[in-house]
């Protein structure tokens, strides 16, 4: 893999300053200019050694750049994509790393046909946020999203796809509505349930006038985690994926008022299956993410 001379990341969290570590750790890039709204955010990551040069603004941030990531909310896509099309240099190669792509992405290649661009989406990540909690190995062994565009010249592809294996990501293409589809039910999904679970246990605090923030055990911090994940983010994905995230919203309804009417009935065959059912291919897919980790 060739070392990139000069690149820049917009939006500098968890997800770009953890990928503008991991291009240092592994000596893939020789100067990253760092571009995110937050002086605070970008001090801390000139600090750290992630980046190299800073500008809270795009103009006049990405001469000699020749790959952009952006790693900003996705809500924020239109506002930077317009930049880029202004700023960035007719041949760069802009990958972004947003968690929805779909209708999304075309859009911004519709909205700007003249950027090279490349749809991307790391399957790591984390409940914390901004770029105190980056980390070089954030990548390591973890899918990494591809859905190219069909105009998508095939070797920007393998280039971007060399890149990702050099940060230690396993590469894979996929279909971008597809994408949306996928991760609407094995993503965001679950954070949808874990912000309306918690939501309704503090309604529940209230309504019964019991302590129950007191009581939670590893299963409560287990099964919530997610639900510490900042809203920004998530608020946007909801809305970028709105039809995906809705037909599994409402499968996943359908499955829970199994579940109730079987406990309403005193059906304990029923529970047994459903239980039996969910253990079982959990446990098959925890699995496999173990085989593929070791
Ligand atoms: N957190 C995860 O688990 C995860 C995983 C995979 C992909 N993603 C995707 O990666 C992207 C970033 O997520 P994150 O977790 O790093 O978020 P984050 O909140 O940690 O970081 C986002 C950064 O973008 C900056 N920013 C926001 N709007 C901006 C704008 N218009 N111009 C410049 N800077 C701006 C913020 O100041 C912040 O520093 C999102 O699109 C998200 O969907 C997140
Ligand atoms: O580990 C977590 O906390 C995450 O939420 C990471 C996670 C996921 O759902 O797996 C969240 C959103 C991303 O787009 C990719 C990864």
């Amino acid at each position: 893999m060739e070392v990139i001379e000069r690149c820049a990341i917009i939006g500098l969290g968890l997800i770009g300053g953890s990928f503008g570590a991991a291009l240092k750790e592994h000596g893939l890039a020789r100067h990253i200019t760092g571009i995110d709204r937050c002086e605070q955010t970008l001090r801390q990551a000139m600090g750290s050694g992630i980046i190299d040069g800073s500008s809270t603004v795009v103009a006049g941030a990405l001469a000699g750049c020749t790959h952009i990531f952006v790693a900003t909310p996705v809500g924020s896509f239109d506002v930077v994509f317009e930049q880029l099309s202004q700023h960035a240099e007719a041949s760069a190669l802009v990958v972004d790393f947003g968690s929805v792509k779909g209708e999304l992405s075309m859009r911004m290649h519709r909205r700007f046909p003249q950027l090279n661009y490349i749809p991307a989406h790391p399957i790591a990540g984390s409940e914390r946020s901004g770029v105190g909690a980056a980390s070089a190995s954030l990548f390591r062994n973890r899918k990494w999203i591809i859905t190219p565009l069909p105009q998508t010249p095939s070797v920007q592809l393998s280039e971007l796809r060399q890149l990702l294996l050099a940060v230690g990501a396993v590469p894979v293409d996929m279909d971008p509505m597809e994408h949306d589809r996928v991760f609407a039910a094995v993503s965001h999904l679950p954070h949808m349930v874990a912000y309306g679970l918690v939501g309704s246990i503090a309604a529940m605090e209230d309504a019964w006038n019991l302590p129950l923030s007191r009581y939670p055990g590893a299963g409560f911090r287990d099964f919530t985690r997610i639900a510490s994940s900042d809203e920004t983010m998530w608020a946007d994905i909801a809305l970028a994926n709105k039809a995906e995230i809705l037909e599994s919203m409402e499968l996943f309804r359908e499955s829970l008022e199994k579940i109730r009417q079987a406990i309403a009935c005193e059906d304990r065959s029923a529970l047994l299956e459903s239980f039996r059912g969910a253990r079982e291919y959990r446990d098959a897919i925890v699995r496999h993410m173990e085989e593929a980790n070791a």
